[in-house]
């Protein structure tokens, strides 16, 4: 097995007397993509500092390629982009990149590139004071992306965007992990990280409540599929006292059903066409798999 780029092992940290973190392990492996999910205040913020090596550790012991956060070696390691980012407005864009490259002895010839990979080869030559929120943000991506990151920490880096430049963020982190980054990022949107990352962790109040992909999340929370059933005219009734399951508006059903169950649940229904029109499989989402670990209830999210 590839050696992991970032391992965190039983690590505790703490404000003074307060505890932020308690005990948190988990690796990113090279090409992995991890999210970081969990409510205001639970700690994510705090795991990013350790990790960058700006906080002492209370417990455990972190490693950034092998190193000790904070260390020269785990530095270089690190391209991190804060949740805010904030460049001399006076300068351009390319000049922005020019700066960043200098400051990490990186050649100045993969600029164009970078701009390019984050569409903003129209704008390089303008002021970065004329540039919108999302240009700002993909121009903190490109300094993230400058050398070969073998770790990229993300702190909240879609917040603040609007739904085509988090598609387009995204496919430029994709790429990144495609060319052997480790990713870690913060987020609290569930449904841009459902399908764009490989794992998840969930932290809430400082533990790591759970870690994994989404499918094996939900087999572990054994959270319900919902087989939405649509009935034909006068249907609906037997169907309900033979399957059980909720109904809507005269036709439509929806049952619940364990994912061991889904597969004959699905066979059974298909061979109904006399009683059944139309048949859809909603599976858990993450938002279902987040409220289960985190115990948050639904405003929470919000
Ligand atoms: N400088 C500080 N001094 C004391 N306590 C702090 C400090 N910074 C954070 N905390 C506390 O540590 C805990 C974790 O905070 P942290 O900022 O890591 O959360 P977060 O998950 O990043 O939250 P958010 O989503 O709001 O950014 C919270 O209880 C917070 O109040």
């Amino acid at each position: 097995m590839t050696d992991p780029v970032l391992s965190l092992s039983s690590v505790s940290l703490a404000y003074g007397r307060t505890r932020a973190v308690e005990a948190a392990s988990f690796e990113v492996a090279p090409g992995e993509r991890l999210a970081l999910l969990g409510h205001n205040g639970a700690g994510k913020s705090t795991l990013f500092k350790a990790i960058l090596g700006f906080m002492p550790l209370a417990g455990g012991t972190i490693r950034v390629s092998g190193h000790a956060p904070g260390t020269d070696a785990a530095r270089r390691a690190i391209n991190y982009l804060p949740e805010v980012v904030t460049f001399p407005r006076s300068l351009t864009g390319r000049e922005v990149l020019r700066y960043f490259t200098g400051l990490r002895g990186e050649p100045r010839r993969q600029i164009a590139d970078l701009l390019e990979r984050v569409g903003l080869s129209d704008a390089a030559d303008r002021a970065v004071g004329t540039y919108s929120k999302g240009m700002r943000q993909r121009l903190g991506l490109a300094q993230a992306l400058i050398g070969a990151p073998r770790l990229l920490l993300l702190d909240e880096p879609t917040s603040g965007l609007d739904p085509v430049s988090r598609h387009d963020f995204y496919g430029v982190i994709a790429e990144a992990a495609g060319r052997g980054s480790a990713v870690l990022l913060s987020s609290h949107g569930l449904d841009e990280i459902e399908h764009r990352t490989d794992r998840v962790a969930i932290l809430s109040q400082g533990r790591m409540r759970a870690i994994g992909t989404l499918d094996a999340l939900a087999r572990e929370a054994n959270l319900p599929t919902r087989l939405r059933v649509t009935a034909r005219e006068g249907a609906a009734d037997g169907l309900q006292a033979e399957y059980g399951g909720r109904r809507f508006n005269g036709c439509r059903l929806d049952i619940d059903c364990t994912a061991d169950a889904k597969l004959d649940l699905v066979a059974r229904l298909g061979a109904e066409a006399g009683r059944v029109t139309d048949l859809q499989m909603s599976p858990p989402t993450l938002g279902d798999v987040y409220l289960h670990f985190s115990n948050l209830d639904a405003e929470a999210l919000q």
